[in-house]
């Protein structure tokens, strides 16, 4: 029997009829390709495994010289950069505002009047005056800036049970997941904020509210036009795709800019760390505790002894496992493909490594529902390819866990 995560939209019987009008009105070419210029991937930023500053005068940049070697994210997007259409650098723009507003909020001395941890104070909505949790806090913040910026369509996020309609003539759908891992911010453990971009299917205008928001929110993987995250540790490291390789902006808090840091982040084909909860050891399937135990011991393809690393926050993994290569997973169906694993899967695809479900390339899935959980596996390409030879590495003992 296929599972959730493999059903397609089109198979379930209540959903076939709209999305056959929705394919027969939806142009079937990938929609990036109209964003962004044709794939330059210049040599200047090495291996992904320490970014560098972009400097000026660079002769292997197809960037233009610039006066003092700092290229900030707008001046990236803009016509003297990759030059994506206006309309998404004024998008970027506003989510990368939303986040340093976030970053300065989980970075903030007075976060405890704002209650960080959900159930501090009253819960969330019981009591109009009641601190709000951060990630309650960081989803107004973020739709503020969609709202703002005039481009948006429909906001679908972690923190609402359906999606938000914005305008009518936004010409993209925002998916994303304002400030995950935030079960560990009283620790001071990075967070982190999760976007991906779609165009609004304008196939879809005429539909009641509520029916076009869904099918707009339950895009595939596929369709993403752009990606990101911001990782809120040490640095504040903005990660994104448009389809042309992966980059990284590190916030300048002289300035207040993100500056680009990497023009293409490569992962690495191989890495030797793997990152899970492996607490959950004797409920793993037996495919997963033989791979974890083989490359533990170093008796993998690669024939180095792996290390552990697990923070417990998903971007953070994966943000190290970008740089240093290897496989970052969850096992068990707990990480939602909408605004979590596609995202994070195309920038991981655009980085050279592979998102995966353990058995089906994540931005091949068709979401049926917005908040649709599924195993998620993303990591170096060998890494990914000796993983999923074991087969049996989705957890399907799912008990739901305390801590
Ligand atoms: O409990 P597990 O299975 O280790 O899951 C940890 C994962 O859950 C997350 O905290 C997200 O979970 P929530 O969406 O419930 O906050 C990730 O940041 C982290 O990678």
């Amino acid at each position: 029997m296929q599972s959730a995560s493999t059903t397609t939209l089109y198979q379930l019987p209540s959903l076939r009829g709209k999305f056959q009008t929705l394919l027969s009105r939806t142009r079937l070419f990938p929609l990036r390709n109209s964003f962004c210029r044709p794939r330059t991937r210049p040599s200047i930023s090495g291996s992904g495994m320490r970014p560098v500053i972009a400097l000026s005068g660079s002769s292997s940049s197809s960037l233009p010289a610039v006066d003092d070697g700092f290229v900030t994210l707008i001046e990236y997007l803009g016509k003297r950069g990759i030059n994506v259409e206006d309309d998404l650098v004024v998008l970027l723009d506003h989510i990368q505002y939303a986040c340093k507003r976030i970053a300065a909020l989980v970075a903030s001395p007075f976060n405890s009047s704002l209650g960080k941890q959900k159930g501090i104070g009253a819960a969330a909505g019981s009591d109009r005056d009641a601190p709000k949790p951060l990630d309650i806090v960081s989803n107004e913040i973020i739709l503020s800036s969609l709202q703002k910026s005039g481009k948006v369509a429909l906001m679908a996020s972690e923190e609402n049970d359906a999606p938000i309609w914005i305008s009518d003539d936004g010409p993209y759908v925002v998916v994303t997941d304002p400030l995950d891992g935030s079960r560990n911010i009283d620790a001071s453990i990075p967070t982190g904020t999760i976007f991906g971009i779609y165009k609004r299917l304008e196939e879809l205008d005429d539909l009641p509210t509520e029916e076009k928001a869904m099918l707009n929110s339950l895009q595939s993987g596929s369709r993403l036009v752009a990606a990101g995250y911001v990782l809120y540790s040490s640095a504040t490291i903005l990660c994104t795709t448009f389809g042309s390789g992966t980059q990284t902006f590190t916030l300048d808090h002289s300035t207040g800019d993100f500056i680009l840091t990497n023009r293409s982040l490569e992962i690495p084909r191989r890495g030797q760390i793997y990152s899970v909860n492996d607490a959950r050891y004797f409920d793993w399937p037996e495919g997963l505790r033989r791979y974890i135990d083989t490359i533990r011991q170093g008796k993998g393809k690669y024939p180095k002894k792996y290390s552990a690393r697990y923070i417990c926050s998903l971007v953070a993994d994966l943000h190290r496992t970008l740089m240093y290569g290897g496989v970052a997973m969850n096992p068990r169906d707990h990480l939602r493909l909408v605004y979590e694993a596609n995202p994070l899967s195309f920038i991981v695809e655009q980085a050279g490594g592979r998102g995966s479900d353990g058995k089906n390339r994540i931005l091949s899935l068709q979401p049926v529902k917005l908040h649709q959980r599924l195993p998620l596996f993303l990591g170096s390409l060998e890494d990914m390819e000796e993983l999923e030879s074991y087969e049996d590495v989705q957890q399907r003992v799912n008990p739901g866990y305390e801590v």
